[in-house]
């Protein structure tokens, strides 16, 4: 950062010969900074690899897996990573700290000012157009029989208070400060303790429950560890942040998205985060193969956004059923990422946000060059979508926008 040089404090008649000091200077206190950031994410990632290749090599998912989960000095070494970088790097940086607050602000715009509510009025008429005025009468008592028209939804939510959200990977519980969240944060290595200890890939999924809001909240603020089991349809949120690189191969981040699905109330949101080195849109279908295969599973793209680092991508549950096409459309397999496909890791092996600027960048920040954030378009409320952390970007993503 920037600090002041010896030159300031001296007096004026010593300006000639210190001319030099009398200007801000920047320090070099960065470096050990960076150098310490690249060798905890290098920590994480070496992690992803070494499941990646074990996997080439073994094939078998399960049998790597549980050995995966039995190593307990890797993952605590990894639960360590994160954390540190958590507290001590990204908190300094946009996209670390970004990335929840961009959750944050969208779960506030669905479900508490109104996003939800102008949502179904969308598919409803929607539903109009396709079906036609008298079939629209049939829909409309059929929406009311299901509450599925926005006054039941947005009443359950504000009735309650609290939006339900279940962050799987938390690691170390970044949601918990936020006071609108009933927060149950989960994973195979919680580096905090109010993580629940749990296996989302393995977790257990029972009958909805079939309480009022208040119960389920009592439910859920009296859990167990380690978690092996959850109702169905017990959240309103579901966040996936830089979970899914974390698997070797696509089926696993499908399993991962049908049980999100499963375990939201119907309109819910699934918040995804994904990184990727490119600052480029070099993934841009990449990420439009994601939003097939996770609409196919009964949810519909709400927002869409790309950090320089990371993809952020809203899907809302839209229906209680997935496709019956599974299998032809062989949709897990879109669920992809590049590394699959290289055994050479070098390359776009963007497994964290390293997040550490170029010298470029720092001199552009020393000189204090700032400048204003893009205004990305969202395609499906036909609105523009402003940062909710300004100062930095969000490409567009033409490709993606398509419907
Ligand atoms: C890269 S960290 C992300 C941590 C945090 N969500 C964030 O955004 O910084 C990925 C986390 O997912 C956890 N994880 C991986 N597989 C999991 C699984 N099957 N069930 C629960 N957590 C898992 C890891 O232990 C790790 O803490």
């Amino acid at each position: 950062g920037l600090q002041l040089g010896k030159g300031e404090a001296t007096g004026r008649g010593r300006e000639t010969e210190n001319h030099r000091e009398l200007f801000y200077v920047p320090i070099p206190d960065e470096a050990p900074c960076k150098e310490e950031q690249e060798k905890l994410s290098g920590v994480v990632k070496n992690v992803h690899r070494k499941l990646r290749r074990k996997y080439r090599e073994v094939g078998d998912f399960d049998k790597i897996w549980r050995e995966h989960c039995e190593d307990e000095q890797t993952l605590s070494e990894y639960a360590l990573a994160m954390k540190n970088l958590a507290d001590n790097h990204w908190t300094k940086n946009c996209e670390g700290e970004g990335r929840i607050e961009w959750c944050r602000s969208v779960c506030q715009e669905y479900f508490l000012d109104g996003g939800m509510k102008r949502m179904l009025e969308k598919d409803e008429k929607s539903a109009t157009i396709a079906m036609g005025l008298t079939a629209h009468i049939m829909c409309r008592d059929i929406m009311l029989q299901l509450t599925l028209l926005p006054h039941f939804c947005c009443s359950s939510i504000s009735q309650l208070g609290k939006m339900r959200l279940l962050d799987v990977g938390s690691c170390f519980n970044p949601f918990l400060k936020f006071d609108e969240f009933l927060t149950v944060g989960i994973d195979i290595v919680p580096a905090v303790e109010s993580v629940y200890k749990c296996d989302f890939l393995n977790l257990q999924l029972q009958q909805p429950l079939q309480l009022a809001g208040d119960a389920v909240e009592a439910f859920l603020r009296q859990l167990h560890n380690p978690i092996d089991a959850l109702p169905a349809q017990l959240f309103h949120v579901v966040v996936f942040s830089l979970l899914l690189s974390y698997f070797p191969s696509p089926y696993q981040r499908w399993i991962c998205c049908k049980k999100a699905h499963e375990l939201l109330e119907l309109h819910g949101l699934l918040l995804i985060i994904t990184p990727d080195s490119s600052h480029q849109n070099r993934h841009a279908l990449m990420m439009r193969s994601w939003r097939v295969a996770v609409e196919s599973l009964g949810f519909k793209r709400y927002k869409y956004v790309k950090y320089s680092h990371m993809h952020l991508i809203a899907f809302r549950k839209v229906s209680l059923a997935t496709t019956s096409d599974l299998v032809s459309r062989n949709y897990p397999e879109m669920l992809y990422i590049p590394q699959d496909f290289h055994s050479n890791e070098e390359e776009d092996c963007a497994d964290v946000p390293v997040q550490v600027r170029s010298e470029f960048e720092d001199d552009q920040l020393a000189w204090g060059f700032t400048e204003l954030p893009d205004t990305p378009y969202d395609s499906d409320s036909g609105e523009s979508q402003s940062s909710s952390v300004p100062g930095f970007h969000e490409l567009e993503d033409p490709i993606l926008l398509q419907s």
